[in-house]
Protein backbone atom coordinates (compact mmCIF):
# COMPACT_ATOMS: atom_id res chain seq x y z
CA UNK A 1 0.00 0.00 0.00
CA UNK A 2 1.02 3.72 -0.58
CA UNK A 3 -0.59 5.68 1.55
CA UNK A 4 -2.00 4.43 4.92
CA UNK A 5 -3.79 7.37 7.30
CA UNK A 6 -5.40 5.55 11.14
CA UNK A 7 -7.29 7.21 12.32
CA UNK A 8 -6.11 10.71 11.33
CA UNK A 9 -7.29 13.92 12.94
CA UNK A 10 -6.04 17.92 12.35
CA UNK A 11 -7.26 21.04 15.09
CA UNK A 12 -6.14 24.24 13.56
CA UNK A 13 -6.54 26.46 16.59
CA UNK A 14 -8.08 29.73 15.75
CA UNK A 15 -8.91 32.87 17.48
CA UNK A 16 -12.36 31.85 17.00
CA UNK A 17 -11.11 28.63 18.96
CA UNK A 18 -10.23 25.33 17.35
CA UNK A 19 -10.91 23.60 13.90
CA UNK A 20 -11.62 20.39 13.53
CA UNK A 21 -10.49 20.57 9.68
CA UNK A 22 -10.02 16.20 10.08
CA UNK A 23 -12.07 13.95 12.23
CA UNK A 24 -10.87 10.47 12.59
CA UNK A 25 -9.60 9.75 9.01
CA UNK A 26 -8.98 6.27 7.64
CA UNK A 27 -7.64 5.90 4.44
CA UNK A 28 -5.83 3.55 1.95
CA UNK A 29 -4.74 4.29 -1.34
CA UNK A 30 -3.18 1.19 -3.45
CA UNK A 31 0.12 1.57 -5.90
CA UNK A 32 -1.82 2.50 -9.25
CA UNK A 33 -4.93 3.67 -7.79
CA UNK A 34 -6.59 6.90 -8.83
CA UNK A 35 -8.28 8.04 -5.49
CA UNK A 36 -10.62 11.36 -5.44
CA UNK A 37 -11.71 13.43 -2.51
CA UNK A 38 -14.84 15.10 -3.38
CA UNK A 39 -17.18 17.47 -0.72
CA UNK A 40 -18.22 20.94 -0.16
CA UNK A 41 -16.45 23.56 0.20
CA UNK A 42 -14.56 23.42 3.87
CA UNK A 43 -14.63 19.48 4.42
CA UNK A 44 -10.98 19.28 4.66
CA UNK A 45 -10.01 17.78 1.39
CA UNK A 46 -6.85 20.13 0.83
CA UNK A 47 -5.70 19.66 4.26
CA UNK A 48 -6.15 15.99 4.21
CA UNK A 49 -3.70 16.31 0.46
CA UNK A 50 -1.63 18.44 2.35
CA UNK A 51 -1.30 15.94 5.49
CA UNK A 52 -0.03 13.49 2.48
CA UNK A 53 2.30 16.25 1.17
CA UNK A 54 3.97 16.89 4.73
CA UNK A 55 2.87 20.37 4.42
CA UNK A 56 0.35 20.10 7.09
CA UNK A 57 1.18 18.38 10.47
CA UNK A 58 -1.71 15.69 11.66
CA UNK A 59 -2.40 16.03 15.51
CA UNK A 60 -3.21 12.57 16.08
CA UNK A 61 -3.05 9.38 14.13
CA UNK A 62 -0.74 7.90 12.18
CA UNK A 63 0.15 8.61 8.52
CA UNK A 64 3.04 6.62 6.14
CA UNK A 65 3.22 7.10 2.53
CA UNK A 66 5.25 4.32 0.96
CA UNK A 67 5.89 3.04 4.63
CA UNK A 68 7.39 6.27 5.22
CA UNK A 69 6.27 9.14 7.48
CA UNK A 70 5.11 11.71 5.48
CA UNK A 71 8.29 14.26 5.79
CA UNK A 72 10.80 11.28 5.05
CA UNK A 73 8.69 10.61 2.00
CA UNK A 74 8.51 14.16 1.01
CA UNK A 75 12.64 13.95 1.14
CA UNK A 76 12.84 11.10 -0.61
CA UNK A 77 10.86 12.62 -3.46
CA UNK A 78 7.83 10.61 -3.59
CA UNK A 79 5.55 12.71 -5.12
CA UNK A 80 5.08 15.68 -7.38
CA UNK A 81 2.79 18.58 -6.22
CA UNK A 82 0.13 20.18 -8.92
CA UNK A 83 -1.84 23.09 -7.63
CA UNK A 84 -5.07 25.03 -7.98
CA UNK A 85 -3.16 27.43 -10.04
CA UNK A 86 -0.63 26.92 -12.73
CA UNK A 87 1.96 28.97 -10.61
CA UNK A 88 4.63 28.78 -13.23
CA UNK A 89 7.05 31.48 -13.30
CA UNK A 90 6.37 34.12 -15.62
CA UNK A 91 10.15 34.88 -16.67
CA UNK A 92 11.14 31.82 -17.33
CA UNK A 93 9.92 29.38 -20.26
CA UNK A 94 8.28 26.65 -20.22
CA UNK A 95 10.90 24.54 -20.55
CA UNK A 96 12.68 26.79 -17.83
CA UNK A 97 10.20 26.06 -15.43
CA UNK A 98 9.42 22.33 -16.24
CA UNK A 99 13.67 22.08 -15.41
CA UNK A 100 13.54 24.08 -12.14
CA UNK A 101 12.67 21.80 -9.90
CA UNK A 102 15.46 19.18 -11.71
CA UNK A 103 17.86 22.41 -11.18
CA UNK A 104 17.35 22.52 -7.68
CA UNK A 105 17.60 18.92 -6.93
CA UNK A 106 21.14 18.87 -8.56
CA UNK A 107 20.20 16.89 -11.80
CA UNK A 108 23.29 16.50 -14.50
CA UNK A 109 22.75 19.36 -17.53
CA UNK A 110 22.03 16.43 -19.56
CA UNK A 111 19.92 14.55 -17.90
CA UNK A 112 17.51 17.72 -17.14
CA UNK A 113 17.17 18.18 -20.77
CA UNK A 114 16.32 14.96 -21.61
CA UNK A 115 13.58 15.06 -18.56
CA UNK A 116 11.96 18.06 -19.10
CA UNK A 117 11.50 17.03 -23.24
CA UNK A 118 10.03 13.69 -22.25
CA UNK A 119 7.62 15.35 -20.10
CA UNK A 120 6.57 17.87 -22.32
CA UNK A 121 6.08 15.08 -25.08
CA UNK A 122 4.01 13.53 -22.44
CA UNK A 123 1.40 16.03 -21.85
CA UNK A 124 1.40 17.07 -25.50
CA UNK A 125 3.36 19.90 -24.65
CA UNK A 126 6.55 19.02 -26.91
CA UNK A 127 6.56 22.09 -29.79
CA UNK A 128 6.15 24.59 -27.09
CA UNK A 129 8.93 24.45 -24.30
CA UNK A 130 10.30 27.56 -26.06
CA UNK A 131 7.21 29.45 -25.05
CA UNK A 132 6.72 31.69 -21.99
CA UNK A 133 3.10 30.70 -19.78
CA UNK A 134 1.46 33.87 -20.92
CA UNK A 135 1.48 32.75 -24.96
CA UNK A 136 0.40 29.47 -23.20
CA UNK A 137 -3.96 28.97 -23.30
CA UNK A 138 -5.02 28.33 -19.11
CA UNK A 139 -5.40 24.66 -20.09
CA UNK A 140 -1.86 24.30 -21.94
CA UNK A 141 -0.12 26.21 -18.42
CA UNK A 142 -2.12 23.56 -16.24
CA UNK A 143 -0.45 20.96 -18.53
CA UNK A 144 3.05 22.12 -18.50
CA UNK A 145 2.65 22.39 -14.39
CA UNK A 146 1.36 18.55 -14.66
CA UNK A 147 4.44 18.56 -16.60
CA UNK A 148 6.68 19.88 -14.18
CA UNK A 149 5.29 17.73 -11.31
CA UNK A 150 6.25 14.67 -13.15
CA UNK A 151 9.81 15.68 -14.30
CA UNK A 152 11.20 14.13 -11.48
CA UNK A 153 9.41 10.63 -12.12
CA UNK A 154 8.24 10.43 -8.35
CA UNK A 155 5.09 7.38 -8.76
CA UNK A 156 3.01 9.51 -6.47
CA UNK A 157 0.87 13.04 -8.12
CA UNK A 158 -0.99 14.84 -5.93
CA UNK A 159 -3.24 17.38 -7.49
CA UNK A 160 -5.70 20.10 -5.77
CA UNK A 161 -8.22 20.64 -7.70
CA UNK A 162 -6.04 21.10 -11.42
CA UNK A 163 -8.95 21.89 -13.65
CA UNK A 164 -11.00 23.78 -11.47
CA UNK A 165 -10.85 26.82 -12.83
CA UNK A 166 -11.01 25.76 -16.95
CA UNK A 167 -14.17 25.56 -18.73
CA UNK A 168 -15.83 22.64 -19.28
CA UNK A 169 -14.45 21.64 -22.66
CA UNK A 170 -10.92 22.11 -21.80
CA UNK A 171 -11.41 20.15 -18.37
CA UNK A 172 -13.26 17.42 -20.70
CA UNK A 173 -10.30 17.45 -22.48
CA UNK A 174 -7.60 17.34 -19.95
CA UNK A 175 -9.41 14.76 -18.01
CA UNK A 176 -9.07 12.33 -20.66
CA UNK A 177 -5.91 13.42 -21.04
CA UNK A 178 -4.55 12.85 -17.59
CA UNK A 179 -6.36 9.62 -17.58
CA UNK A 180 -4.26 8.48 -20.97
CA UNK A 181 -1.18 9.76 -19.18
CA UNK A 182 -2.14 7.42 -16.06
CA UNK A 183 -2.75 4.58 -17.78
CA UNK A 184 0.39 4.79 -19.62
CA UNK A 185 2.63 5.77 -16.46
CA UNK A 186 0.92 3.70 -13.67
CA UNK A 187 1.42 6.59 -11.25
CA UNK A 188 -0.36 6.51 -7.96
CA UNK A 189 -2.74 9.66 -8.18
CA UNK A 190 -4.53 11.53 -5.37
CA UNK A 191 -6.90 14.05 -6.69
CA UNK A 192 -8.95 16.89 -5.21
CA UNK A 193 -12.30 17.54 -6.62
CA UNK A 194 -15.68 19.46 -6.29
CA UNK A 195 -17.06 17.67 -9.52
CA UNK A 196 -18.90 14.38 -9.54
CA UNK A 197 -18.38 13.56 -13.14
CA UNK A 198 -14.82 14.24 -12.77
CA UNK A 199 -14.44 12.30 -10.01
CA UNK A 200 -16.26 9.75 -11.29
CA UNK A 201 -14.68 9.60 -14.65
CA UNK A 202 -10.96 9.38 -13.18
CA UNK A 203 -11.10 7.59 -9.93
CA UNK A 204 -10.63 3.83 -9.07
CA UNK A 205 -11.67 4.85 -5.63
CA UNK A 206 -14.05 7.63 -4.71
CA UNK A 207 -13.44 9.06 -1.20
CA UNK A 208 -16.81 11.13 -0.21
CA UNK A 209 -16.13 13.83 2.79
CA UNK A 210 -18.26 15.48 4.86
CA UNK A 211 -17.54 18.98 6.96
CA UNK A 212 -17.79 20.24 10.30
CA UNK A 213 -15.85 17.70 11.49
CA UNK A 214 -13.98 16.60 8.27
CA UNK A 215 -14.21 12.85 8.09
CA UNK A 216 -15.00 10.49 5.17
CA UNK A 217 -18.49 9.65 4.97
CA UNK A 218 -18.13 6.75 1.96
CA UNK A 219 -15.43 5.61 0.12
CA UNK A 220 -17.06 3.97 -3.61
CA UNK A 221 -14.23 1.63 -5.31
CA UNK A 222 -15.73 2.30 -8.81
CA UNK A 223 -16.48 -1.18 -11.21
CA UNK A 224 -16.00 0.69 -14.42
CA UNK A 225 -12.84 -0.24 -16.32
CA UNK A 226 -9.64 1.63 -16.36
CA UNK A 227 -9.53 2.45 -20.08
CA UNK A 228 -12.61 4.72 -20.58
CA UNK A 229 -13.54 6.85 -23.31
CA UNK A 230 -15.80 10.13 -22.10
CA UNK A 231 -18.51 8.69 -23.79
CA UNK A 232 -18.40 6.06 -20.69
CA UNK A 233 -20.29 9.16 -19.07
CA UNK A 234 -23.46 8.63 -20.53
CA UNK A 235 -23.81 5.04 -19.98
CA UNK A 236 -26.11 3.52 -17.27
CA UNK A 237 -22.76 2.31 -15.00
CA UNK A 238 -21.22 5.96 -14.95
CA UNK A 239 -25.16 7.42 -13.95
CA UNK A 240 -25.56 5.06 -11.16
CA UNK A 241 -22.04 5.92 -9.65
CA UNK A 242 -22.65 9.25 -10.17
CA UNK A 243 -25.71 8.97 -8.43
CA UNK A 244 -24.09 7.32 -5.22
CA UNK A 245 -21.67 10.12 -5.00
CA UNK A 246 -24.47 12.11 -4.57
CA UNK A 247 -26.34 10.35 -2.29
CA UNK A 248 -23.43 10.18 -0.09
CA UNK A 249 -22.60 13.63 -0.58
CA UNK A 250 -26.13 14.87 1.21
CA UNK A 251 -26.28 12.10 3.54
CA UNK A 252 -22.74 13.18 4.70
CA UNK A 253 -24.76 16.97 4.95
CA UNK A 254 -26.50 15.81 7.38
CA UNK A 255 -24.68 15.61 10.27
CA UNK A 256 -24.29 18.91 10.49
N1 LIG B 1 -4.14 27.10 8.38
C1 LIG B 1 -5.41 27.03 8.79
N2 LIG B 1 -5.80 27.62 9.95
C2 LIG B 1 -7.08 27.53 10.38
N3 LIG B 1 -8.06 26.87 9.75
C3 LIG B 1 -7.74 26.26 8.58
C4 LIG B 1 -6.41 26.31 8.05
N4 LIG B 1 -6.40 25.61 6.88
C5 LIG B 1 -7.66 25.15 6.72
N5 LIG B 1 -8.46 25.55 7.72
C6 LIG B 1 -9.90 25.20 7.91
O1 LIG B 1 -10.00 23.78 7.84
C7 LIG B 1 -11.19 23.41 7.15
C8 LIG B 1 -10.83 22.54 5.97
O2 LIG B 1 -10.19 23.32 4.96
P1 LIG B 1 -9.74 22.73 3.56
O3 LIG B 1 -9.10 23.83 2.79
O4 LIG B 1 -8.99 21.49 3.75
O5 LIG B 1 -11.15 22.37 2.89
P2 LIG B 1 -11.47 21.94 1.41
O6 LIG B 1 -12.42 20.81 1.52
O7 LIG B 1 -10.23 21.72 0.65
O8 LIG B 1 -12.23 23.23 0.87
P3 LIG B 1 -12.26 23.87 -0.60
O9 LIG B 1 -13.00 22.89 -1.43
O10 LIG B 1 -13.00 25.15 -0.39
O11 LIG B 1 -10.84 24.06 -1.04
C9 LIG B 1 -11.89 24.71 6.76
O12 LIG B 1 -12.87 24.98 7.74
C10 LIG B 1 -10.78 25.72 6.79
O13 LIG B 1 -11.29 27.00 7.07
Amino acid sequence: MVIEARHLNLTFPTDDGPVHALKDVDLIVEAGDFVSFIGPSGCGKTTLLRCIAALETPTGGSLTVRGMTADAARQARSYGYVFQAAGLYPWRTIAGNIRLPLEIMGYPKAEQAERVQAVLDLVELGQFGRKFPWQLSGGMQQRASIARALAFDAGILLMDEPFGALDEIVRDRLNEELLRLWQRTGKTIVFVTHSIPEAVYLSTKIVVMSPRPGRIAKVIESPLPRVRPLDIRDTPEFIRIAHEVRESLHEGGRHD
